[in-house]
């Protein structure tokens, strides 16, 4: 609403944008768009002769409303603000001349309802708790006002959060049933004469919890990455409410929807997701800067950032997931059983079922979680027991791997499944080692047996045992791998690594899986997304790629015969092991995977191929002095210029598009060096994907000496092998010559991306565009707000406020902007959803940010 009447930020003077913004916000009705001083003169009569507000006599809403939400208080008009701070002190006057259904209490309606919104963002939602309900409070109401009354009314066992300033309260409840009596009762009990308006708050308390994602089985299992969701216990929105009935319903919630249906909730979802992007850089924009174009056209798109493209189906909708975690418990007829939980351990769920008609579970997945059931109704060693955190049998994984399409003329479907590693969890504590190896050599037989006898028969490459000693069934990528010996016996045959992996293909490469490496849980959708990813990121040949977050190195490989050059960066040194033998096996040699927590590598590593962002900074503030005539034609002006006056190539690249202005601004005079260094690079990658991880860190330690860039002093004063080190600028300037186009893709955990990694790609200038590929829409928008919301020169120091704990992540990123050096933001381009994952709520989101 705010920026109705602003013009677009072009036509405005710079500096005083943010002032005239200002201006609007202090004097204008928010719903009319109304000075003050047009105020209805009758309005203030009865207010001024009792000195407070008059709920029936308002016909203009105050504008701090509009800032601070309904009711908030403490307005700079003072207590005898004339102006209405409540829908309810909007009342059409007694006689008539306000009428609700007109445009201006339509208005009203808007920013009350995105008032609401925003106040149920800043409040930090208890993820664990179960339902809650929003209520309108009287002015001046406290939350232990709020309690108070409830305990009253014999509600004992709520809790109550207020927001400060704001007439709405959160109360949470344990149960369905508490919560439908209490809103009974608070209906039936108005406070002061007025009836306590209720809203549920129950659907975004859900979505939060969907955005924290699995509890304890997805998210740590899969190394923090994808909603691996519904093959392990239950959890997210379909685990919420308490106990399901069925595996099916806690694991697919959306089951009994059409899948087109499905697409479409999904798509709705999205869209409200992102809407949040655009309003936390709305209110994180510096005052003195002018909002970005993309805020202003957001209201062209029902104020999205960009437009969202659609929604992406799966190719397969049935029995997709080529990994699935079953849980072993009783069931709730007391069997010992291997399934899906129907519910969270934290609301006291323990019960397991079979995973009878979850449609997203291969066949072959639940006919080995059926055959290990079979054969714990007679092992001698307990199953793992929640409640008292003891007991061995904890859990078994099915990962499959699909031989490639073109090898049994297919696109999809459960015949493509050749290999399928089994990995069985248990907690050794306490338990005899030969009773267990015992245990171990039964039940690799009774696998084996069962799959040979099944018709036909099922592929089964690998076994391992896990042992896991912690309290959840999220083990550590590094915990101990025991594989089971005397399954197809030559396979297990050379060094400890090769003996646990599959393999699955990619758009027609081969990928070595090792047990803990994420590898992306639908195969045949993952190949889409990638596919849409290299699309947006306009690669050609003159391309440095940034894999961040690569796990197996899938992304890079799958576009490196489209780019000059990958950089692959992944925590998980299995998963690193994995994608240098997947550059081996594919014959890719221009991939180099670094092991290493992105937010300790990639400062280092952008300054090792691109230089500092100080030295771009510095090249292009000495350009600027350079007559404009010495400018070569491939040479833009960077990173000062925004992406309006770029002198822009005409080239295409690979897909026929038009090419990504280039964005090197160096002495081409050094540039002369470059096909040397190029021939050095290549060597390089060839020694470093035949070397280990920690050689890799050697290595670029060894390249790099000199100075850091400060821009990234949190990315290089870690404990990473790297320590950014540069030996001279003109080595830097011929480095980041071979590379016209610089590009990263990222692809981050459940978690989103770390702030460091957020400052060290949006500081760096030669970084313009940016492919964000997200499991977890939530940590998106959060990233998306610190990339791209302009910053101003006197950026904040962080303060240690210790009020950001109970912040949303939006509001912390919101916090996290104004401590942003200031550099260049991104725009928010295109948006898309992918689902990878039918019949649950999760879905990919990739955005294509650009500057
Ligand atoms: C969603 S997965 C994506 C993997 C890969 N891009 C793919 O599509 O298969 C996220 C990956 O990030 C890795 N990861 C998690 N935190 C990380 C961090 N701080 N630095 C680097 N990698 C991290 C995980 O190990 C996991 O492999």
């Amino acid at each position: 609403m705010e920026d109705d009447k602003a013009p677009p930020p072009q036509q405005q003077q710079p500096e005083l944008a943010g002032e005239k913004r200002k201006r609007e916000e202090d004097s204008t009705d928010a719903s009319t768009g109304d000075a003050p001083s047009a105020a209805p003169a009758a309005s203030g009569e009865d207010a001024v002769a009792s000195g407070s507000r008059h709920p029936m006599w308002k016909t203009s809403l105050c504008s701090y409303f509009r800032r601070r939400g309904a009711g908030a208080e403490g307005c700079s008009h003072g207590e005898s603000c004339r102006y209405a701070h409540t829908e309810e002190e909007l009342r059409p006057r007694p006689d008539g001349t306000w009428d609700p259904t007109s445009e201006r209490a339509k208005k009203l309606r808007k920013v009350t309802a995105e008032a609401q919104e925003e106040a149920e963002e800043e409040v930090t939602l208890d993820e664990q708790s179960l339902d809650k309900c929003l209520v309108g409070l009287p002015r001046g109401w406290t939350a232990d006002r709020l309690k108070g009354f409830l305990k009253d009314q014999g509600i004992s066992y709520a809790t109550a959060k207020k927001k400060k300033g704001m007439t709405v309260g959160f109360v949470t409840f344990e149960s369905v049933e508490q919560l439908t009596h209490a809103v009974q009762v608070l209906k039936e009990n108005p406070s002061g004469g007025k009836e306590i308006k209720i809203a549920d708050a129950n659907r975004r308390s859900n979505q939060k919890v969907h955005a924290g994602g699995p509890a304890d089985n997805g998210t740590a299992k899969e190394n923090g990455s994808s909603p691996a969701t519904p093959a392990g216990e239950a959890s997210g929105p379909e685990a919420v409410a308490s106990s399901k009935k069925s595996a099916r319903d806690a694991v697919t919630p959306l089951a009994h929807m059409s899948y087109n249906d499905q697409l479409e909730h999904k798509k709705h979802s999205m869209a409200q997701i992102l809407k949040r992007l655009t309003r936390n850089a709305r209110k994180a924009c510096p005052p003195a800067i002018p909002l970005p174009n993309w805020i202003y056209k957001s209201k062209e798109i029902g104020g999205l950032p960009c437009k969202l493209e659609g929604i992406m189906e799966s190719p397969i909708v049935n029995g997709y997931r080529n990994k699935c975690e079953f849980s072993v418990g009783y069931s709730l007829e007391g069997k010992k059983t291997v399934g899906f939980m129907l519910g969270n351990f934290r609301e006291g769920v323990t019960a397991v079922e079979e995973p009878v008609n979850c449609p997203n579970v291969s066949e072959i997945s639940c006919t080995f979680a059926q055959m290990f059931q079979d054969f714990l109704q007679s092992s001698n060693l307990p199953l793992w027991n929640r409640v008292d955190n003891c007991g061995f049998w904890r859990q078994l994984t099915v990962r499959e791997g699909r031989c490639s399409a073109e090898a049994v003329g297919l696109q999809n479907g459960e015949s493509q499944i050749s290999e399928v590693m089994l990995i069985v969890q248990v907690c050794s504590t306490d338990v005899d080692e030969a009773v267990m190896k015992e245990e171990f050599d039964k039940l690799s037989a009774a696998l084996i047996q069962g799959a040979a006898m099944c018709s036909p028969p099922l592929p089964l490459t690998i076994i391992v045992v896990q042992d896991h000693k912690g309290i959840s069934n999220a083990a550590s990528p590094d915990c101990p791998l025991i594989p089971l010996l005397g399954l197809k016996g030559d396979k297990l045959e050379g060094e400890a690594e090769d003996k646990t992996r599959i393999h699955d293909h990619i758009s027609n490469l081969k990928f070595s899986i090792s047990p803990t490496a994420f590898f992306q849980v639908n195969t045949l959708a993952a190949e889409r997304l990638y596919t849409l990813a290299g699309d947006w990121a306009n690669l050609n040949s003159d391309t440095l790629l940034f894999d961040v977050c690569c796990g197996t190195g899938t992304i890079g490989l799958t576009l490196a015969h489209r780019v000059g050059m990958v950089v692959g960066i992944e925590m998980n040194e299995s998963a690193v092991s994995d994608a240098h033998r997947n550059a081996l096996i594919n014959d890719i040699k221009n991939c180099r995977f670094v092991c290493g927590k992105a937010e300790d590598v990639i400062g280092s590593l952008l300054t090792e191929y691109l230089g500092s962002p100080q030295q771009h900074i510095a090249a292009s503030e000495s350009n600027s002095l350079i007559n404009d005539t010495s400018k070569n034609e491939d040479t833009i002006d960077c990173p000062e210029n925004n992406g309006e006056n770029m002198n822009i190539s005409t080239e295409k690249n690979d897909n026929g598009e038009t090419e990504q202005p280039r964005d090197i601004s160096v002495n081409l005079s050094i540039c002369a060096g470059d096909e040397e260094r190029k021939g050095d690079l290549v060597d390089q990658v060839d020694k470093e994907v035949n070397s280990s991880p920690n050689e890799h860190n050697e290595a670029a330690s060894e390249q790099n000496c000199g100075e850091e860039s400060s821009l990234n002093d949190e990315s290089t004063d870690t404990t990473s092998a790297y320590s950014s080190s540069i030996p001279n600028n003109n080595v830097l300037a011929a480095s980041a010559c071979q590379f016209k186009n610089v590009v990263a893709i990222v692809d981050p955990p459940r978690v989103g991306l770390h702030p460091t990694v957020i400052k060290a790609l949006r500081t760096h200038p030669l970084i313009r565009r940016l492919v964000y590929i997200s499991c977890n829409p939530d940590s998106l928008v959060a990233n998306a707000i610190e990339l791209c919301t302009p910053t101003s020169e006197n950026q904040e120091k962080n303060k240690g406020n210790r009020g950001w704990r109970s912040m949303s992540a939006a509001g912390l990123a919101r916090q996290r902007t104004k401590s942003m050096p200031n550099s260049e933001p991104f725009i928010p381009k295109r948006a898309m959803a992918v689902d990878l994952f039918p019949h649950t709520s999760h879905c990919e989101m990739v955005m294509l940010f650009e500057r």
